[in-house]
């Protein structure tokens, strides 16, 4: 049976490494299909996607004694390949495997991110403005055959064409007479037209089996191959429910695709539903925002069972820096904490919210789960809602800047994060809370591109995985289990590795949350 580990893969935009966790012993080389020829041995540890991307790279020949895989040394400099473009547009092979992948471990595992940071010779400035890199890995018989490809958007498309960037990407903002010239009149500024498509935060399979590509515009959402990887097409919305942006994260099963559409002209979301073999979203309900003055970035929500869980964050989108023509300090975003924060609960089924707290300030991306609380007698009194949490200070988007990453030079400057559990009463008082779920030392302080066992989507459950972090470093350097129960993390690490956001898969017959 052909398995696929893709319905609600977030991996975004993942330290770019293809990295299988749990399997700390596997080796694998790339045998190479297509255009490249040859046989490599890399260690998967070190394995970077610019690594899997080209077998051409010196980084996978063995390393000499004075360089680890995936870095390269100068005087006072670690420059890691993970945070450079990939060499060329698509790739397959096999990989050669040492030590043993399960048997049961069968399928294909497809990872979405930004993957290539350049047009000609000018140099991207941020990790997100990467036009996407799709990335198959497939498990069969324990053997492992891989395989990328650029995901053919309108921007990447005008950029390769026009050698210059054509689209309003995360950061970067091209020159007006280039996508004047490109998308046509001043109009195209406020219809959106103007907004990138690059599909660059993730991919999800809906229910009836079509494989989309994400990013945060809703133009941006791009049905591809699972097989070949190749672009086939727009995914179009019929509805007409308009808006340019939605969460880059939906929530995707085999029966629902929920998201959130953020509403920029009456600060707040719709939250919607989309059933599968249909393009149709139909509106739950609706949230208005309670600070002002634009909703909060929903990079992600959380569901439980019976509710969607609407975060209202005080970094708020901000129409003025979407059409601005030069970057801002906080991209498309602004920071407003006297707007307060708050978090909405949705009754999914109705439509109707049963809760809206004001909570602490927080600055997240990634929420982690939701449960239902509840009392002895069954009774839900409360939602729990778990998130890598920035302790409310937006610094850690400057630091994903690539000059940033590109640079470590020993010093610690990945800013502070913890897993963020929010209590959110369902008994009308005005409240919640933020805390720790535990001790953020247990995992370094470093806490993002977080995943759980699938089964366990908007129940109560005990263990998540996730990046932390060996210090000093400048990004999230460990692969991280998390033990809700015991307030415990199992760290690995090791110098050299990117680990990306790692994905569970239960084993055949599983009864324990984290058999897998
Ligand atoms: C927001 C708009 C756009 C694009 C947004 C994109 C591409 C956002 C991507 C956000 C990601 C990948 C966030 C990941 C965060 C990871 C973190 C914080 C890791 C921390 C580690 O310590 C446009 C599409 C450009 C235009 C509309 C607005
Ligand atoms: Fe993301």
């Amino acid at each position: 049976m052909a398995f696929t580990f893709s319905p609600s893969i977030r991996n975004s935009i993942s330290w770019p490494t293809m990295l299988v966790p749990d399997m700390p012993d596997i080796n694998i080389s790339l045998r190479n299909k297509g255009i490249y020829k040859g046989k490599r041995n890399i260690n998967l540890r070190d394995l970077t996607k610019a690594n899997v991307a080209s077998p051409s790279l010196p980084l996978i020949a063995p390393p000499t004694p004075e360089e680890r895989p995936g870095i390269t040394h100068d005087c006072h400099h670690h420059h890691h390949v993970a945070w450079t473009s990939i060499p060329q547009e698509r790739w397959e092979g096999e990989l050669q495997v040492q030590g043993q992948i399960p048997l049961w471990l069968e399928g294909t595992y497809l990872r979405n991110g930004p993957g290539m940071w350049h047009i000609g010779d000018y140099n991207f400035r941020h990790l997100f403005d990467g036009y996407a890199t799709l990335v198959r890995l497939g498990f069969r018989n324990g053997r492992l055959v891989a395989g990328h490809r650029q995901i053919e958007s309108e921007a990447y498309r005008a950029a390769k064409k026009n050698k210059k960037i054509c689209y309003r990407e995360f950061s970067e903002v091209p020159k007006a007479a280039n996508f004047l010239a490109y998308v046509g009149e001043l109009a195209s500024l406020f219809s959106g037209a103007s907004l990138t498509d690059n599909a660059n935060t993730g991919v999800v399979k809906l229910g009836d089996g079509r494989v989309v590509c994400l990013t945060e515009t809703q133009k941006g959402s791009i049905v591809i191959d699972p097989e070949t990887l190749e672009t086939v097409g727009k995914f179009e919305y019929s509805d007409s429910l308009g808006g340019l942006i939605h969460s880059a994260h939906p929530i995707v099963t085999d029966e629902e695709f929920l998201t959130l559409l953020p509403d920029l002209v009456r600060a707040g979301y719709l939250v919607v539903r989309m059933e599968p073999g249909t393009n149709e979203r139909r509106v739950i309900g609706r949230v208005n925002c309670r600070g002002g003055p634009a909703p909060g970035w929903v990079h992600s929500f959380p569901v439980t069972q019976h509710y969607v869980v609407v975060p209202e964050m005080p970094l708020r989108y901000c129409a003025q820096n979407l059409l601005k023509a030069e970057p801002t300090p906080l991209y498309k975003f602004e920071w407003h904490p006297e707007s307060r924060a708050f978090m909405h609960v949705m009754c999914k089924t109705s439509g109707k919210i049963v809760a809206s707290v004001e909570v602490p300030l927080f600055v997240t991306f990634h929420f982690i789960n939701a449960y239902e609380e509840q009392d002895e007698d069954g009774r839900v009194t409360a939602i729990i809602a778990d998130c890598c949490e920035h302790n409310s200070d937006t610094t850690i988007l400057d630091r994903l800047r690539l000059q940033n990453l590109r640079s470590f030079n020993g010093e610690d400057v990945l800013p502070d994060a913890r897993v963020g559990r929010f209590r959110i009463p369902l008994d009308g008082s005005p409240y919640g809370t933020l805390d720790a779920a535990l001790e953020p030392n247990e995992h370094g302080r470093g806490m993002d591109m977080c995943s759980i066992n699938p089964n366990y989507l908007g129940k109560k459950y005990r263990y998540a995985y996730a990046c932390g972090a060996q210090r000093p470093c400048n990004f999230p350097n460990t692969l991280t289990k998390l033990d809700f129960e015991l307030k415990k993390a199992k760290n690995w690490h090791e110098e050299g590795a990117v680990p990306s956001e790692p994905f569970f898969v239960a084993r055949p017959g599983a009864t324990e949350e984290d058999d897998g």
